[in-house]
């Protein structure tokens, strides 16, 4: 796990959560700061990698073409799109994360709160939940926590201090029922599958980031599991967080919890914009197979 920047030191008016106040006013002290939001867009962004081997020498694959879009703060933003669309390619670029790959090419422009920044700043900004999380078997989801507030919080913090933040995390994810549960294997039972990714996801709030990733949140999880991260995950953006998930055909009822798109098909721009308006111009539209709803 990488250490990472205080999001807290935007100049940006801070948004107070409703729990927060009522925390407060039960004399309880929330650990987690209110968030400043961060409203991310992106304009013209593309991406080219090289293409391997000796045939290939000096060409390129153009992975993404000129995409431009939006996730405000406060909202659920998805970008969807067939497989091999571009969607994790798109949230690498947006997360700052393609520096990881050798060779590889990505133009366009990035602002935070309507300011132009490079790349690696949103990189500083944000947490980024991967599809395949790494997470012990045998620690609780308490002990899990625990563990991420050694990673990512100031060592100077109390391990009082620390037991308040994940006290927080665990209470905004809602998972104070599976707080004393292993994570568990395919050997030994744990969390659930929803449990499980909700973890993944406290993980990176441990850092209490503004801007949240996350690859295919609901890969692999039936209805019932997936809809209780995605509502997690409305949970964290009615909080002033963005979060921002790239998801391969969501169930309508998933569909149902987003509030702004952003559809890629062979690496270009379909739609972008609000869950709505894409409805409205949905008869007017020409749609690839596999971009909409299950
Ligand atoms: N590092 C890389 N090197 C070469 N090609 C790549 C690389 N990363 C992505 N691609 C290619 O770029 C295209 C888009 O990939 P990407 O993983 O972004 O799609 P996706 O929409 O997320 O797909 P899926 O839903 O299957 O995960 C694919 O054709 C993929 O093979």
């Amino acid at each position: 796990m990488e250490q990472k920047e205080d999001c807290n030191d935007w100049e940006q008016p801070l948004l107070k959560k409703e729990t927060d106040v009522a925390a407060e006013m039960a004399g309880q002290q929330l650990a987690l700061k209110p968030i400043k939001p961060v409203g991310l867009s992106w304009r013209g962004v593309s991406l080219s990698i090289p293409l391997k081997g000796k045939k290939n020498k000096g060409k390129t694959k153009e992975i993404l073409h000129q995409v431009s879009g939006t996730a405000p703060a406060g909202r659920v933003t998805a970008i969807m799109g067939p497989t091999g669309s571009g969607k994790s390619s798109l949230l690498n670029a947006l997360a700052g994360r393609v520096s990881f790959i050798k060779g590889a090419t990505l133009e366009g422009e990035l602002s935070v709160n309507g300011m132009p920044v490079e790349y690696g700043v949103v990189r500083r900004l944000c947490a980024y939940v991967v599809q395949d999380d790494v997470l012990y078997s045998f620690l609780t989801v308490q002990e899990t926590l625990t563990l991420a507030t050694h990673f990512y919080l100031p060592s100077a913090l109390s391990e009082q201090e620390k037991a308040t933040y994940v006290r927080d995390v665990i209470n905004a994810l809602g998972l104070a029922k599976a707080r004393n549960t292993i994570i568990g294997d395919g050997q030994v039972r744990g969390v659930s599958g929803g449990e499980r990714k909700r973890v993944s996801v406290g993980v990176e709030l441990i850092s209490n980031p503004s801007l949240l990733f996350l690859d295919e949140p609901t890969s692999g999880l039936d209805s019932f599991q997936a809809q209780s991260v995605m509502s997690a995950m409305g949970s964290l953006a009615q909080s002033g967080r963005t979060v921002v998930a790239a998801i391969h055909q969501p169930r309508s009822s998933i569909f149902d919890l987003l509030d702004m798109l952003v559809l890629v098909s062979e690496g270009r721009i379909i739609y972008a914009g609000s869950r709505r308006g894409l409805i409205l111009r949905l008869p007017g539209m020409v749609l690839p197979p596999s971009v909409l709803p299950q």
